[in-house]
């Protein structure tokens, strides 16, 4: 038996990481991270699965604690989501206190138990915000100081009970993993066929450079501004395995072997330790390595307070005696399992890459203990996964023989490093705690000392949860003042964006309309339908070809029934056509309004109200723009000097009066539309894709933005527009009210969709595939070729709505639709289809700003 000790203090305790226990990613506030985005791409997940339930430790960390203190574990090292604390990742952006609260209980529950907390700040799990902002790691200007100001936020939080603090987390993995070789978030790679993205050669010397200079800069804040009052340590957790040569005979391979440990570990290491990258490094790598400046170079060497060393097994090592291609990160050689005679370095896992092999770790840490000047090393990681326990039952799993094997193997050989090679190694945390997301592998490989019930099966079987998570829930409130001054506006269009791929329904508050002009309009539209009847048929609709008018109850159809609702369509000021425009034009017209002796302030107050929103619209359309990464200005040739906007006030008595639905469910037309709820109904809803009806209630001072499906198209489809209704108000609750703000389109322009950047186009690839591709695609009335002009489309679909005025006005369109609709029919009918269509934008027939472009589809049938 070895005589070897480990000290009696030694830190003895279990290791996790946030995104592979907590679950709950949407939960409290928390914003999205970079592997929540990628569990969603098909095929980049072993199992198909995600970290959205993983150990469910959101919920459930007491358990884990309790769990901690029956193992006997005197510390825990855990890492912290940076997008459950912070949404958006950045300085500027809001601290999320319900996300920082879940740290500041999981830390006094350890205390409160006698574990020490170790806390890893980053373990791979990036705001997506900052790398859809500015590329994260990427982006050294922008990157450092947010992650600085991170580190700041949780030194701050929990300096005073912390006193182990990691700065990163295997940035060998995040940068290798994650921008050469594509298989871990954001999955940057020069393969083609895994990324559309990503330069092997050069984003990860690039990456790791600006994750050591953040370190060191977070190490000089917690230095300067906590160490002293608080009295932690800080350092970097680095992985490494070690390295023997295939054949020990030959002087290339061993001298490879010096080299991978160079280009894995002393990567980060020699920085840290010696100022600078080896010498192997930069030989191969030359200017691709970037250099450090020398204010960098002095924050990053010396850094460390401690070595955090992860480390699970060994490899042999066999020189190429080609030259290094540019994708090469090992140092230009062959990683193999197997040596020269046909010797394995260990035996088989279920993780491809591990084969156990404790001589190796003793080596190894003797190896960085003597490269380094004796630091100070704490084994942050350290375990193995079992081959096929996945498919073993629970008791053949609980009788857990290879596992307890590896641990006496390797902490005997730790021992040995202490005792005999003089290692300065204080303590040793178990991966894992418990069975976890294992990243790339999913569920499918277990690492946990503890057996962990596949919750995430649960999950599944009772649904997709691929879906169930992806589906938008809530629909979110923008404040719209935050756009207006340079500070906040970053944030405030990385939330627009979020809410364009995903949502495509929005509230925004603090629009810059007075709620005086609101409450006027909201009082002065109610009033309009308490006029005598004969004086709303007086502005009828039917009188004029316009459009613009009243419309009677029951009036309009939408998905194929009628909508219980009576409305008036007004527009911006514009004269009467000339005989020579062409017929479209009859669409610019003077509004019918009541007569000025039943409401004289009926239409100053409207007229008031369409040009604060007509400028309202066109500045939130140039958000929308740079939101996906397209200039300001991008649509403005897409509107008139004058553009017409259109408005309606619409009346929906209560379910009492009459029948069904308030409006059927259908899709806006143009860009951008604004529903001022005008009473305190609830019954506008909105779809989600998983078919759900998500409430949107009247929210005093706010305005609910539907996209329509003219930006969908404009945009490539990358502006989601979402299916709404409005259910009738129960029996009992009286009318429901409410004023929609139809932004107009130019009707001389021609669409095609525009070029919005491929990175834009490719999340919101990334959102659909997510969902399990759309379910109601859209046949756009606006693709190219369809329509001459918008305004000809935008015509006919209102002689579609409106066959009454239509009648009148244009019966040679009506004919033409009708004769159409007929031959669909007996198409149809051949076939043997039912004529009812499903789901209002499974046509997409629809172009007019109002819902009932079905209107079609029932003239037809009649
Ligand atoms: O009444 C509402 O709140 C919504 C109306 C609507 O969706 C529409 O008119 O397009
Ligand atoms: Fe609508």
């Amino acid at each position: 038996m070895s005589t070897a000790r480990l000290p009696k203090d030694f830190l003895w305790g279990y290791a996790t990481a946030s995104y592979q226990i907590e679950g709950a990613p949407q939960e409290d506030g928390r914003g999205v991270s970079i592997w929540d985005t990628f569990c969603r791409i098909p095929g980049k997940i072993a199992d198909g699965t995600s970290g959205d339930v993983a150990c469910d430790s959101y919920h459930r960390y007491k358990e884990d604690v309790a769990l901690l203190k029956q193992l006997g574990a005197k510390a825990y090292r855990f890492s912290i989501s940076w997008s459950r604390v912070i949404p958006l990742g950045g300085r500027k952006d809001p601290i999320n206190e319900p996300g920082l609260k879940y740290y500041v209980n999981l830390v006094d529950e350890l205390v409160a138990n006698g574990i020490v907390p170790m806390i890893t700040l980053f373990h791979w799990d990036l705001p997506q915000a900052l790398y859809d902002r500015y590329g994260g790691f990427l982006n050294k200007e922008e990157y450092v100081p947010d992650y600085v100001n991170f580190a700041r936020v949780m030194f701050g939080a929990l300096g005073s009970k912390v006193k182990y603090w990691i700065t990163y987390n295997e940035p060998w993995c995040s940068t290798i993993l994650g921008y050469s070789i594509g298989q871990f978030a954001p999955g940057h790679t020069n393969d083609r066929t895994k990324s559309a993205v990503g330069n092997s050669a050069v984003e990860p010397w690039l990456a790791g450079h600006n994750i050591l200079v953040s370190h060191g800069a977070a190490v000089k804040v917690y230095r300067e501004e906590f160490k002293q009052k608080d009295g932690g340590q800080i350092g970097i957790t680095l992985n490494g395995d070690w390295v023997e040569p295939w054949d020990p005979n030959d002087p290339e391979d061993v001298e490879a072997c010096e080299r991978k440990l160079e280009f894995s570990i002393a990567w980060y290491a020699d920085p840290i330790y010696k100022g600078d990258y080896p010498a192997s490094m930069r030989k191969q790598l030359g200017d691709r390595l970037p250099t450090f400046t020398e204010s960098e170079r002095k924050e990053v060497q010396g850094s460390n307070d401690f070595y955090g060393m992860n480390h699970y097994c060994a490899n042999y090592i066999k020189h190429k005696s080609t030259p290094a291609e540019p994708e090469d990160f090992a140092g230009n050689l062959e990683l193999l399992l197997q040596d020269k005679n046909g010797t394995w370095i260990g035996p088989e896992t279920q993780s491809p890459w591990l084969r156990p092999n404790a001589p190796g770790f003793r080596k190894l840490i003797k190896w960085i203990s003597d490269r380094y000047g004796k630091p100070i090393i704490y084994v942050t990681e350290n375990g193995t996964s079992l081959k096929g326990e996945n498919d073993m039952t629970k008791d053949e799993i609980l009788q857990d023989d290879f596992r307890a094997g590896y641990f006496r193997d390797y902490i005997n050989a730790l021992a040995e490093a202490v005792t005999t090679d003089g290692v300065d190694c204080r303590g040793y945390m178990a991966w894992s705690l418990m069975d976890n997301f294992e990243w790339a592998e999913g569920y499918e490989t277990r690492f946990g000392v503890t057996f962990l019930a596949p919750l995430y099966i649960e999950c599944s079987q009772s649904g997709s949860k691929e879906e169930k998570d992806m589906a938008f829930k809530e629909i979110p409130v923008l404040d719209l003042s935050e756009a207006r001054s340079d500070t906040t506006k970053p944030a405030f269009l990385a939330r627009l964006r979020d809410a364009l791929l995903n949502v495509g329904f929005l509230y925004i508050k603090n629009t810059g309309i007075s709620q005086e002009l609101f409450d006027e309009v909201c009082r002065e539209g109610i009033g309009f339908f308490d006029l005598p009847e004969e004086e709303k048929l007086r502005i009828e609709m039917k009188n004029q070809p316009s459009f613009l008018g009243y419309s009677r109850l029951g009036n309009e159809i939408t998905a194929q029934k009628a909508d219980w609702r009576e409305q008036l369509d007004l527009s911006t000021p514009h004269a009467l056509p000339k005989p020579t425009d062409p017929l479209y034009y009859n669409l610019l017209a003077p509004n019918q309004w009541p007569n000025i002796s039943y409401l004289p302030d009926f239409q100053p107050a409207f007229e008031k109200y369409m040009l604060q929103m007509s400028d309202v619209s066109l500045f939130f359309t140039s958000l929308i723009a740079e939101a996906i990464g397209l200039p300001s200005t991008a649509f403005n040739g897409f509107f008139d000097d004058d553009q017409q906007h259109k408005l309606k006030i619409v009346k929906y008595p209560d379910a009492g009066t009459g029948v069904g639905q308030g409006v059927g469910p259908h899709k806006d037309s143009m860009l951008t539309s604004y529903l001022l709820q005008a009473t305190d109904h609830r019954g506008l809803q909105a779809q989600n894709t998983r078919g759900e009806w998500i409430d949107c209630p009247p929210i005093r001072g706010t305005l609910v933005v539907a996209i329509g499906q003219g930006l969908e198209a404009l945009t490539g489809g990358v502006c989601a527009s979402t299916t709404h209704r409005v259910l009738s108000p129960h029996a009992g609750t009286g009318a429901r009210f409410s004023i929609p703000f139809f932004q107009g389109v130019s009707y001389d322009a021609k669409f095609e969709s525009m070029d919005v950047p491929e990175n834009v186009r490719r999340l919101r690839a990334q959102v659909l595939e997510g969902e399990g591709g759309r379910r109601d695609d859209v046949e756009f009335t606006f693709v190219k070729g369809k329509w001459g002009h918008l305004g000809e489309a935008t015509l006919m679909n209102r002689v579609k709505s409106h066959p009454d005025v239509a009648e009148r006005w244009y019966p040679g369109l009506l004919g033409q639709l009708r004769q159409k609709d007929q031959s669909n029919e007996t198409k149809r009918s051949q076939q043997g289809q039912e004529t009812q269509v499903s789901g209002d934008a499974a046509t997409g027939s629809g172009l007019a700003g109002e819902p009932n472009f079905k209107a079609y589809q029932v003239v037809g049938a009649h």
